[in-house]
């Protein structure tokens, strides 16, 4: 049995950077990795799917460049074209990462699927054949997640999709019926229609994006059913079978009422759950909760001294930027010896759909479930003078703040670029700015931030 000081299972956001950190100190470690390094995020998840949110949003801006006094005779969609920019752009970061890792005689890069033969080691099942049985005393889990397969009459023997399989399509299918109204089928169904597809999305419960505010998640609704989306609320899924003719027939509940819809494809969008199983965790002593998550304290330590689980797999908000941190975490208090929790730190996140949807802190919602004496402050697009030059005056600005102190306690930002808006205003939550400050404060003119004046102006 070969002996390391760390060994990293899966090579996320998190194990890579970590690995190299380790290795870089000295540290004998082993990375283990059962399909490409750099994860979810660089090979199926973020880096890919913006990509082709790019191209989508390319051929959204030809479909109306009439309206801004441009125009063009009409163009295409090269899928192929689309799946290949997206190919050579995920294989760039990949293989950057994957040698970045290789070029350290400190790491082992073991291709294969690892899982606990006892408290301290593992056995990995190589992907070229064979076994390899290793063991350290720092041992971190950061194996991510994989998509919910809904148990629902016949659709295993339909030939669905999943976000993963979805990006290796070459031609635009004709209907995608999206189950999951929100993160991953709202991008998908919004970039597809942007291809050409027809979309129709539905959603279990009773409005797409059921976590944020009942007036932003109508917006998002609104602006994605105005591009040709239809979308079906409390509505599932219950049948799927195949018709003479290889299309899918999908038998809906729609609120009580059962319908049967032909579509040519399904793309699954119903959530994500732990790779926990295959690690046969239970041979560590390890906690996991019922769904298989990891239990971690907030040093992201579990109940085992020596073992840790970071990113996705810990059940904490399943973001790359969350599971960076977490190894940001790890290292510095391993390494550098710092102190330092997972306790307080903010959630910024941004829903990649066009306008974006940019939001930190807590919604409406939330700051009337706590009881915190708020006010709210909401700006239409259309009333920002950016918004109304370029022509992107879909969405709106949202901010909670305290009636009291001044603080502003979370925002929703509906908009073209609404990402870098939003983290405008996480860096002034972080610094302690108080809305008053921001009515006033210079922006340059006219940008989108500018109009953030505009949004507290509302408070007055
Ligand atoms: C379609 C899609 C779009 C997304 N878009 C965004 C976005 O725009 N912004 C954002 O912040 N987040 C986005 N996410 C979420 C983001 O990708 C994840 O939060 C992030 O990748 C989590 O990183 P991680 O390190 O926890 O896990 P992962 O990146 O999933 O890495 C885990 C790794 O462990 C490996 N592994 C698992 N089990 C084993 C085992 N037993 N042995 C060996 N290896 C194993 C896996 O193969 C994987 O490579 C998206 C996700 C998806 C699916
Ligand atoms: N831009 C981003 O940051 C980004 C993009 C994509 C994914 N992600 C991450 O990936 C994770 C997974 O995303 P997701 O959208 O797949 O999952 P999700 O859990 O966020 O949403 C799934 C949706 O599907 C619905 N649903 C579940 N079962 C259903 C059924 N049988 N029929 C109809 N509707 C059903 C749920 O009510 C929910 O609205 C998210 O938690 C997110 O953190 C992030």
């Amino acid at each position: 049995m070969k002996q390391y000081d760390v060994i990293i299972i899966g090579a996320g956001q998190a194990g890579s950077p970590l690995a190299r950190k380790m290795g870089k100190a000295g540290k004998k470690t082993a990375i283990i990795e059962k399909r490409w390094i750099g994860g979810t995020c660089v090979n199926d998840g973020c880096t890919p799917t913006k990509t082709w949110v790019a191209s989508a949003r390319a051929a959204y801006l030809a479909g109306r460049c009439n309206n801004l006094g441009v125009h063009i005779d009409g163009y295409s969609i090269d899928m192929p074209q689309i799946k290949k920019r997206k190919d050579d752009i995920v294989m760039h970061s990949r293989s950057g990462n994957q040698k970045s890792l290789e070029e350290d005689p400190n790491i082992d890069v073991l291709f294969g699927e690892a899982s606990f033969s006892g408290h301290k080691t593992l056995t990995v099942k190589l992907n070229d054949g064979g076994t390899e049985e290793i063991l350290a005393e720092q041992i971190f889990i950061n194996a991510g997640l994989q998509t919910v397969i809904p148990d629902i009459e016949g659709l295993s023997d339909i030939d669905y999709l999943t976000s993963t399989s979805i990006l290796e399509l070459e031609t635009v299918p004709q209907h995608i019926l999206v189950i999951g109204g929100n993160y991953i089928g709202l991008e998908f169904g919004q970039m597809f229609r942007r291809f050409g597809s027809q979309i129709t999305l539905l959603e279990r419960g009773p409005r797409i994006m059921s976590h944020e505010d009942e007036d932003v998640s109508h917006e998002v609704h609104n602006i994605l059913e105005e591009e040709g989306i239809a979308i079906f609320t409390n509505t599932r899924a219950t049948k799927f079978e195949k018709n003479a003719h290889g299309r899918i027939l999908a038998t809906l509940d729609i609120d009580g009422r059962t319908e049967v819809m032909e579509v040519t494809h399904v793309l699954v969008a119903a959530g994500r759950e732990p790779q926990t199983e295959a690690l046969k965790i239970d041979a560590t002593g390890v906690e996991t909760d019922e769904k298989g998550f990891v239990k971690v304290d907030n040093k992201l330590q579990t109940n085992v001294p020596g073992i840790y689980a970071l990113g996705d797999i810990t059940g904490g908000p399943a973001f790359t930027h969350i599971s960076y941190n977490d190894f940001t975490i790890v290292w510095r208090n391993l390494l550098m010896g710092e102190n330092l929790t997972t306790d307080d730190r903010p959630l910024p996140y941004c829903m990649f759909t066009d306008p974006q949807l940019g939001r930190v802190g807590i919604t409406e919602t939330e700051a009337k479930k706590q009881g915190i004496n708020y006010k709210v402050a909401v700006l239409k697009m259309t009333g920002v003078a950016r918004a109304v030059e370029v022509g992107e005056t879909r969405g709106l600005m949202k901010a909670v703040v305290n009636a009291d102190t001044k603080e502003i306690l979370g925002v929703a930002i509906l908009s073209e670029e609404g990402g870098e808006i939003m983290s405008v205003m996480q860096m002034a939550m972080q610094g302690g700015i108080t809305y008053d400050r921001i009515r006033y404060c210079v922006f340059a003119h006219p940008t989108y931030s500018e109009s953030l004046n505009n949004l507290f102006m509302k408070l007055e």
